[in-house]
């Protein structure tokens, strides 16, 4: 038989009982019934307090099925090992109209602050799964704005230079940082961001936190 570049069927029993080290499976979220309003928490991690003036959305934790496992997993493995430690549930957040996160670290301070938990939210992804609005950027105010044009298709170029960095809220994209500095142990102060108001639609994202091991 000559060989083609079209050989193999894509249902062929060739491919059944195949075990490929990676999958992707699409990822879908649902979780509104599980939605309630986001908290804050104070600096020494104890209290969770509801105040939409600071913060206006609705979080859940989607169930740990194999869909999340997979993000975990995938999230874990972007970041190799080391300060790595833990992740925390994922966390979905639903803005809907004037929804706002205002300007925040994602970090607790520092560790003699803190009574009720060891370690620290050493990196954050945001991902953005669903934006059907206007609004909702994720602002950076002490990041200078990209010099290279390419940037702005991820970024909005037209805010004033004084506003930061804003990363524009586009489905399937995702935003990773790390919160603390790895010679000091404390937060970086330029990670200062925060969750601009959704001025129509719905916005839904995605925070996966990974703590640093206990010890850090
Ligand atoms: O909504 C955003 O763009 C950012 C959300 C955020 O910073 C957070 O949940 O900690
Ligand atoms: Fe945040």
């Amino acid at each position: 038989m000559v060989e083609t570049w079209k050989q193999i069927p894509v249902n062929s029993s060739v491919l059944q009982g195949a075990q490929p080290g990676y999958t992707i499976h699409l990822f879908s979220l649902d979780p509104d019934e599980n939605f309630q309003p986001s908290e804050i928490w104070s600096n020494n991690g104890t209290v969770g307090t509801i105040a939409p003036h600071i913060r206006d959305s609705q979080w859940a934790s989607p169930a740990r099925d194999e869909t999340v496992r997979r993000v975990e997993k995938r999230a874990a493995e972007f970041q190799g090992y080391g300060r790595a430690g833990f992740l925390e549930p994922l966390k979905v957040l639903k803005y809907e109209l004037g929804g706002h996160y205002n300007h925040h670290y994602d970090t607790f301070p520092h560790r003699e602050a803190r009574t009720s938990m060891e370690g620290n939210r050493f990196s954050t992804f945001f991902v953005y799964l669903q934006a059907n609005c206007t609004g909702g950027g994720t602002n950076f105010p002490r990041l200078s704005p990209p010099k290279d044009d390419r940037w702005c298709q991820f970024v909005d170029c037209d805010e004033p230079y004084e506003a930061g960095v804003t990363f524009k809220p586009i489905p399937g994209n995702a935003i990773y940082w790390h919160n603390l500095r790895p010679t000091d142990r404390t937060h970086h102060p330029d990670l200062l961001h925060s969750g601009l108001p959704v001025t129509s639609g719905v916005k839904v994202g995605l925070n996966i936190w990974t703590w640093t091991p206990e010890d850090w």
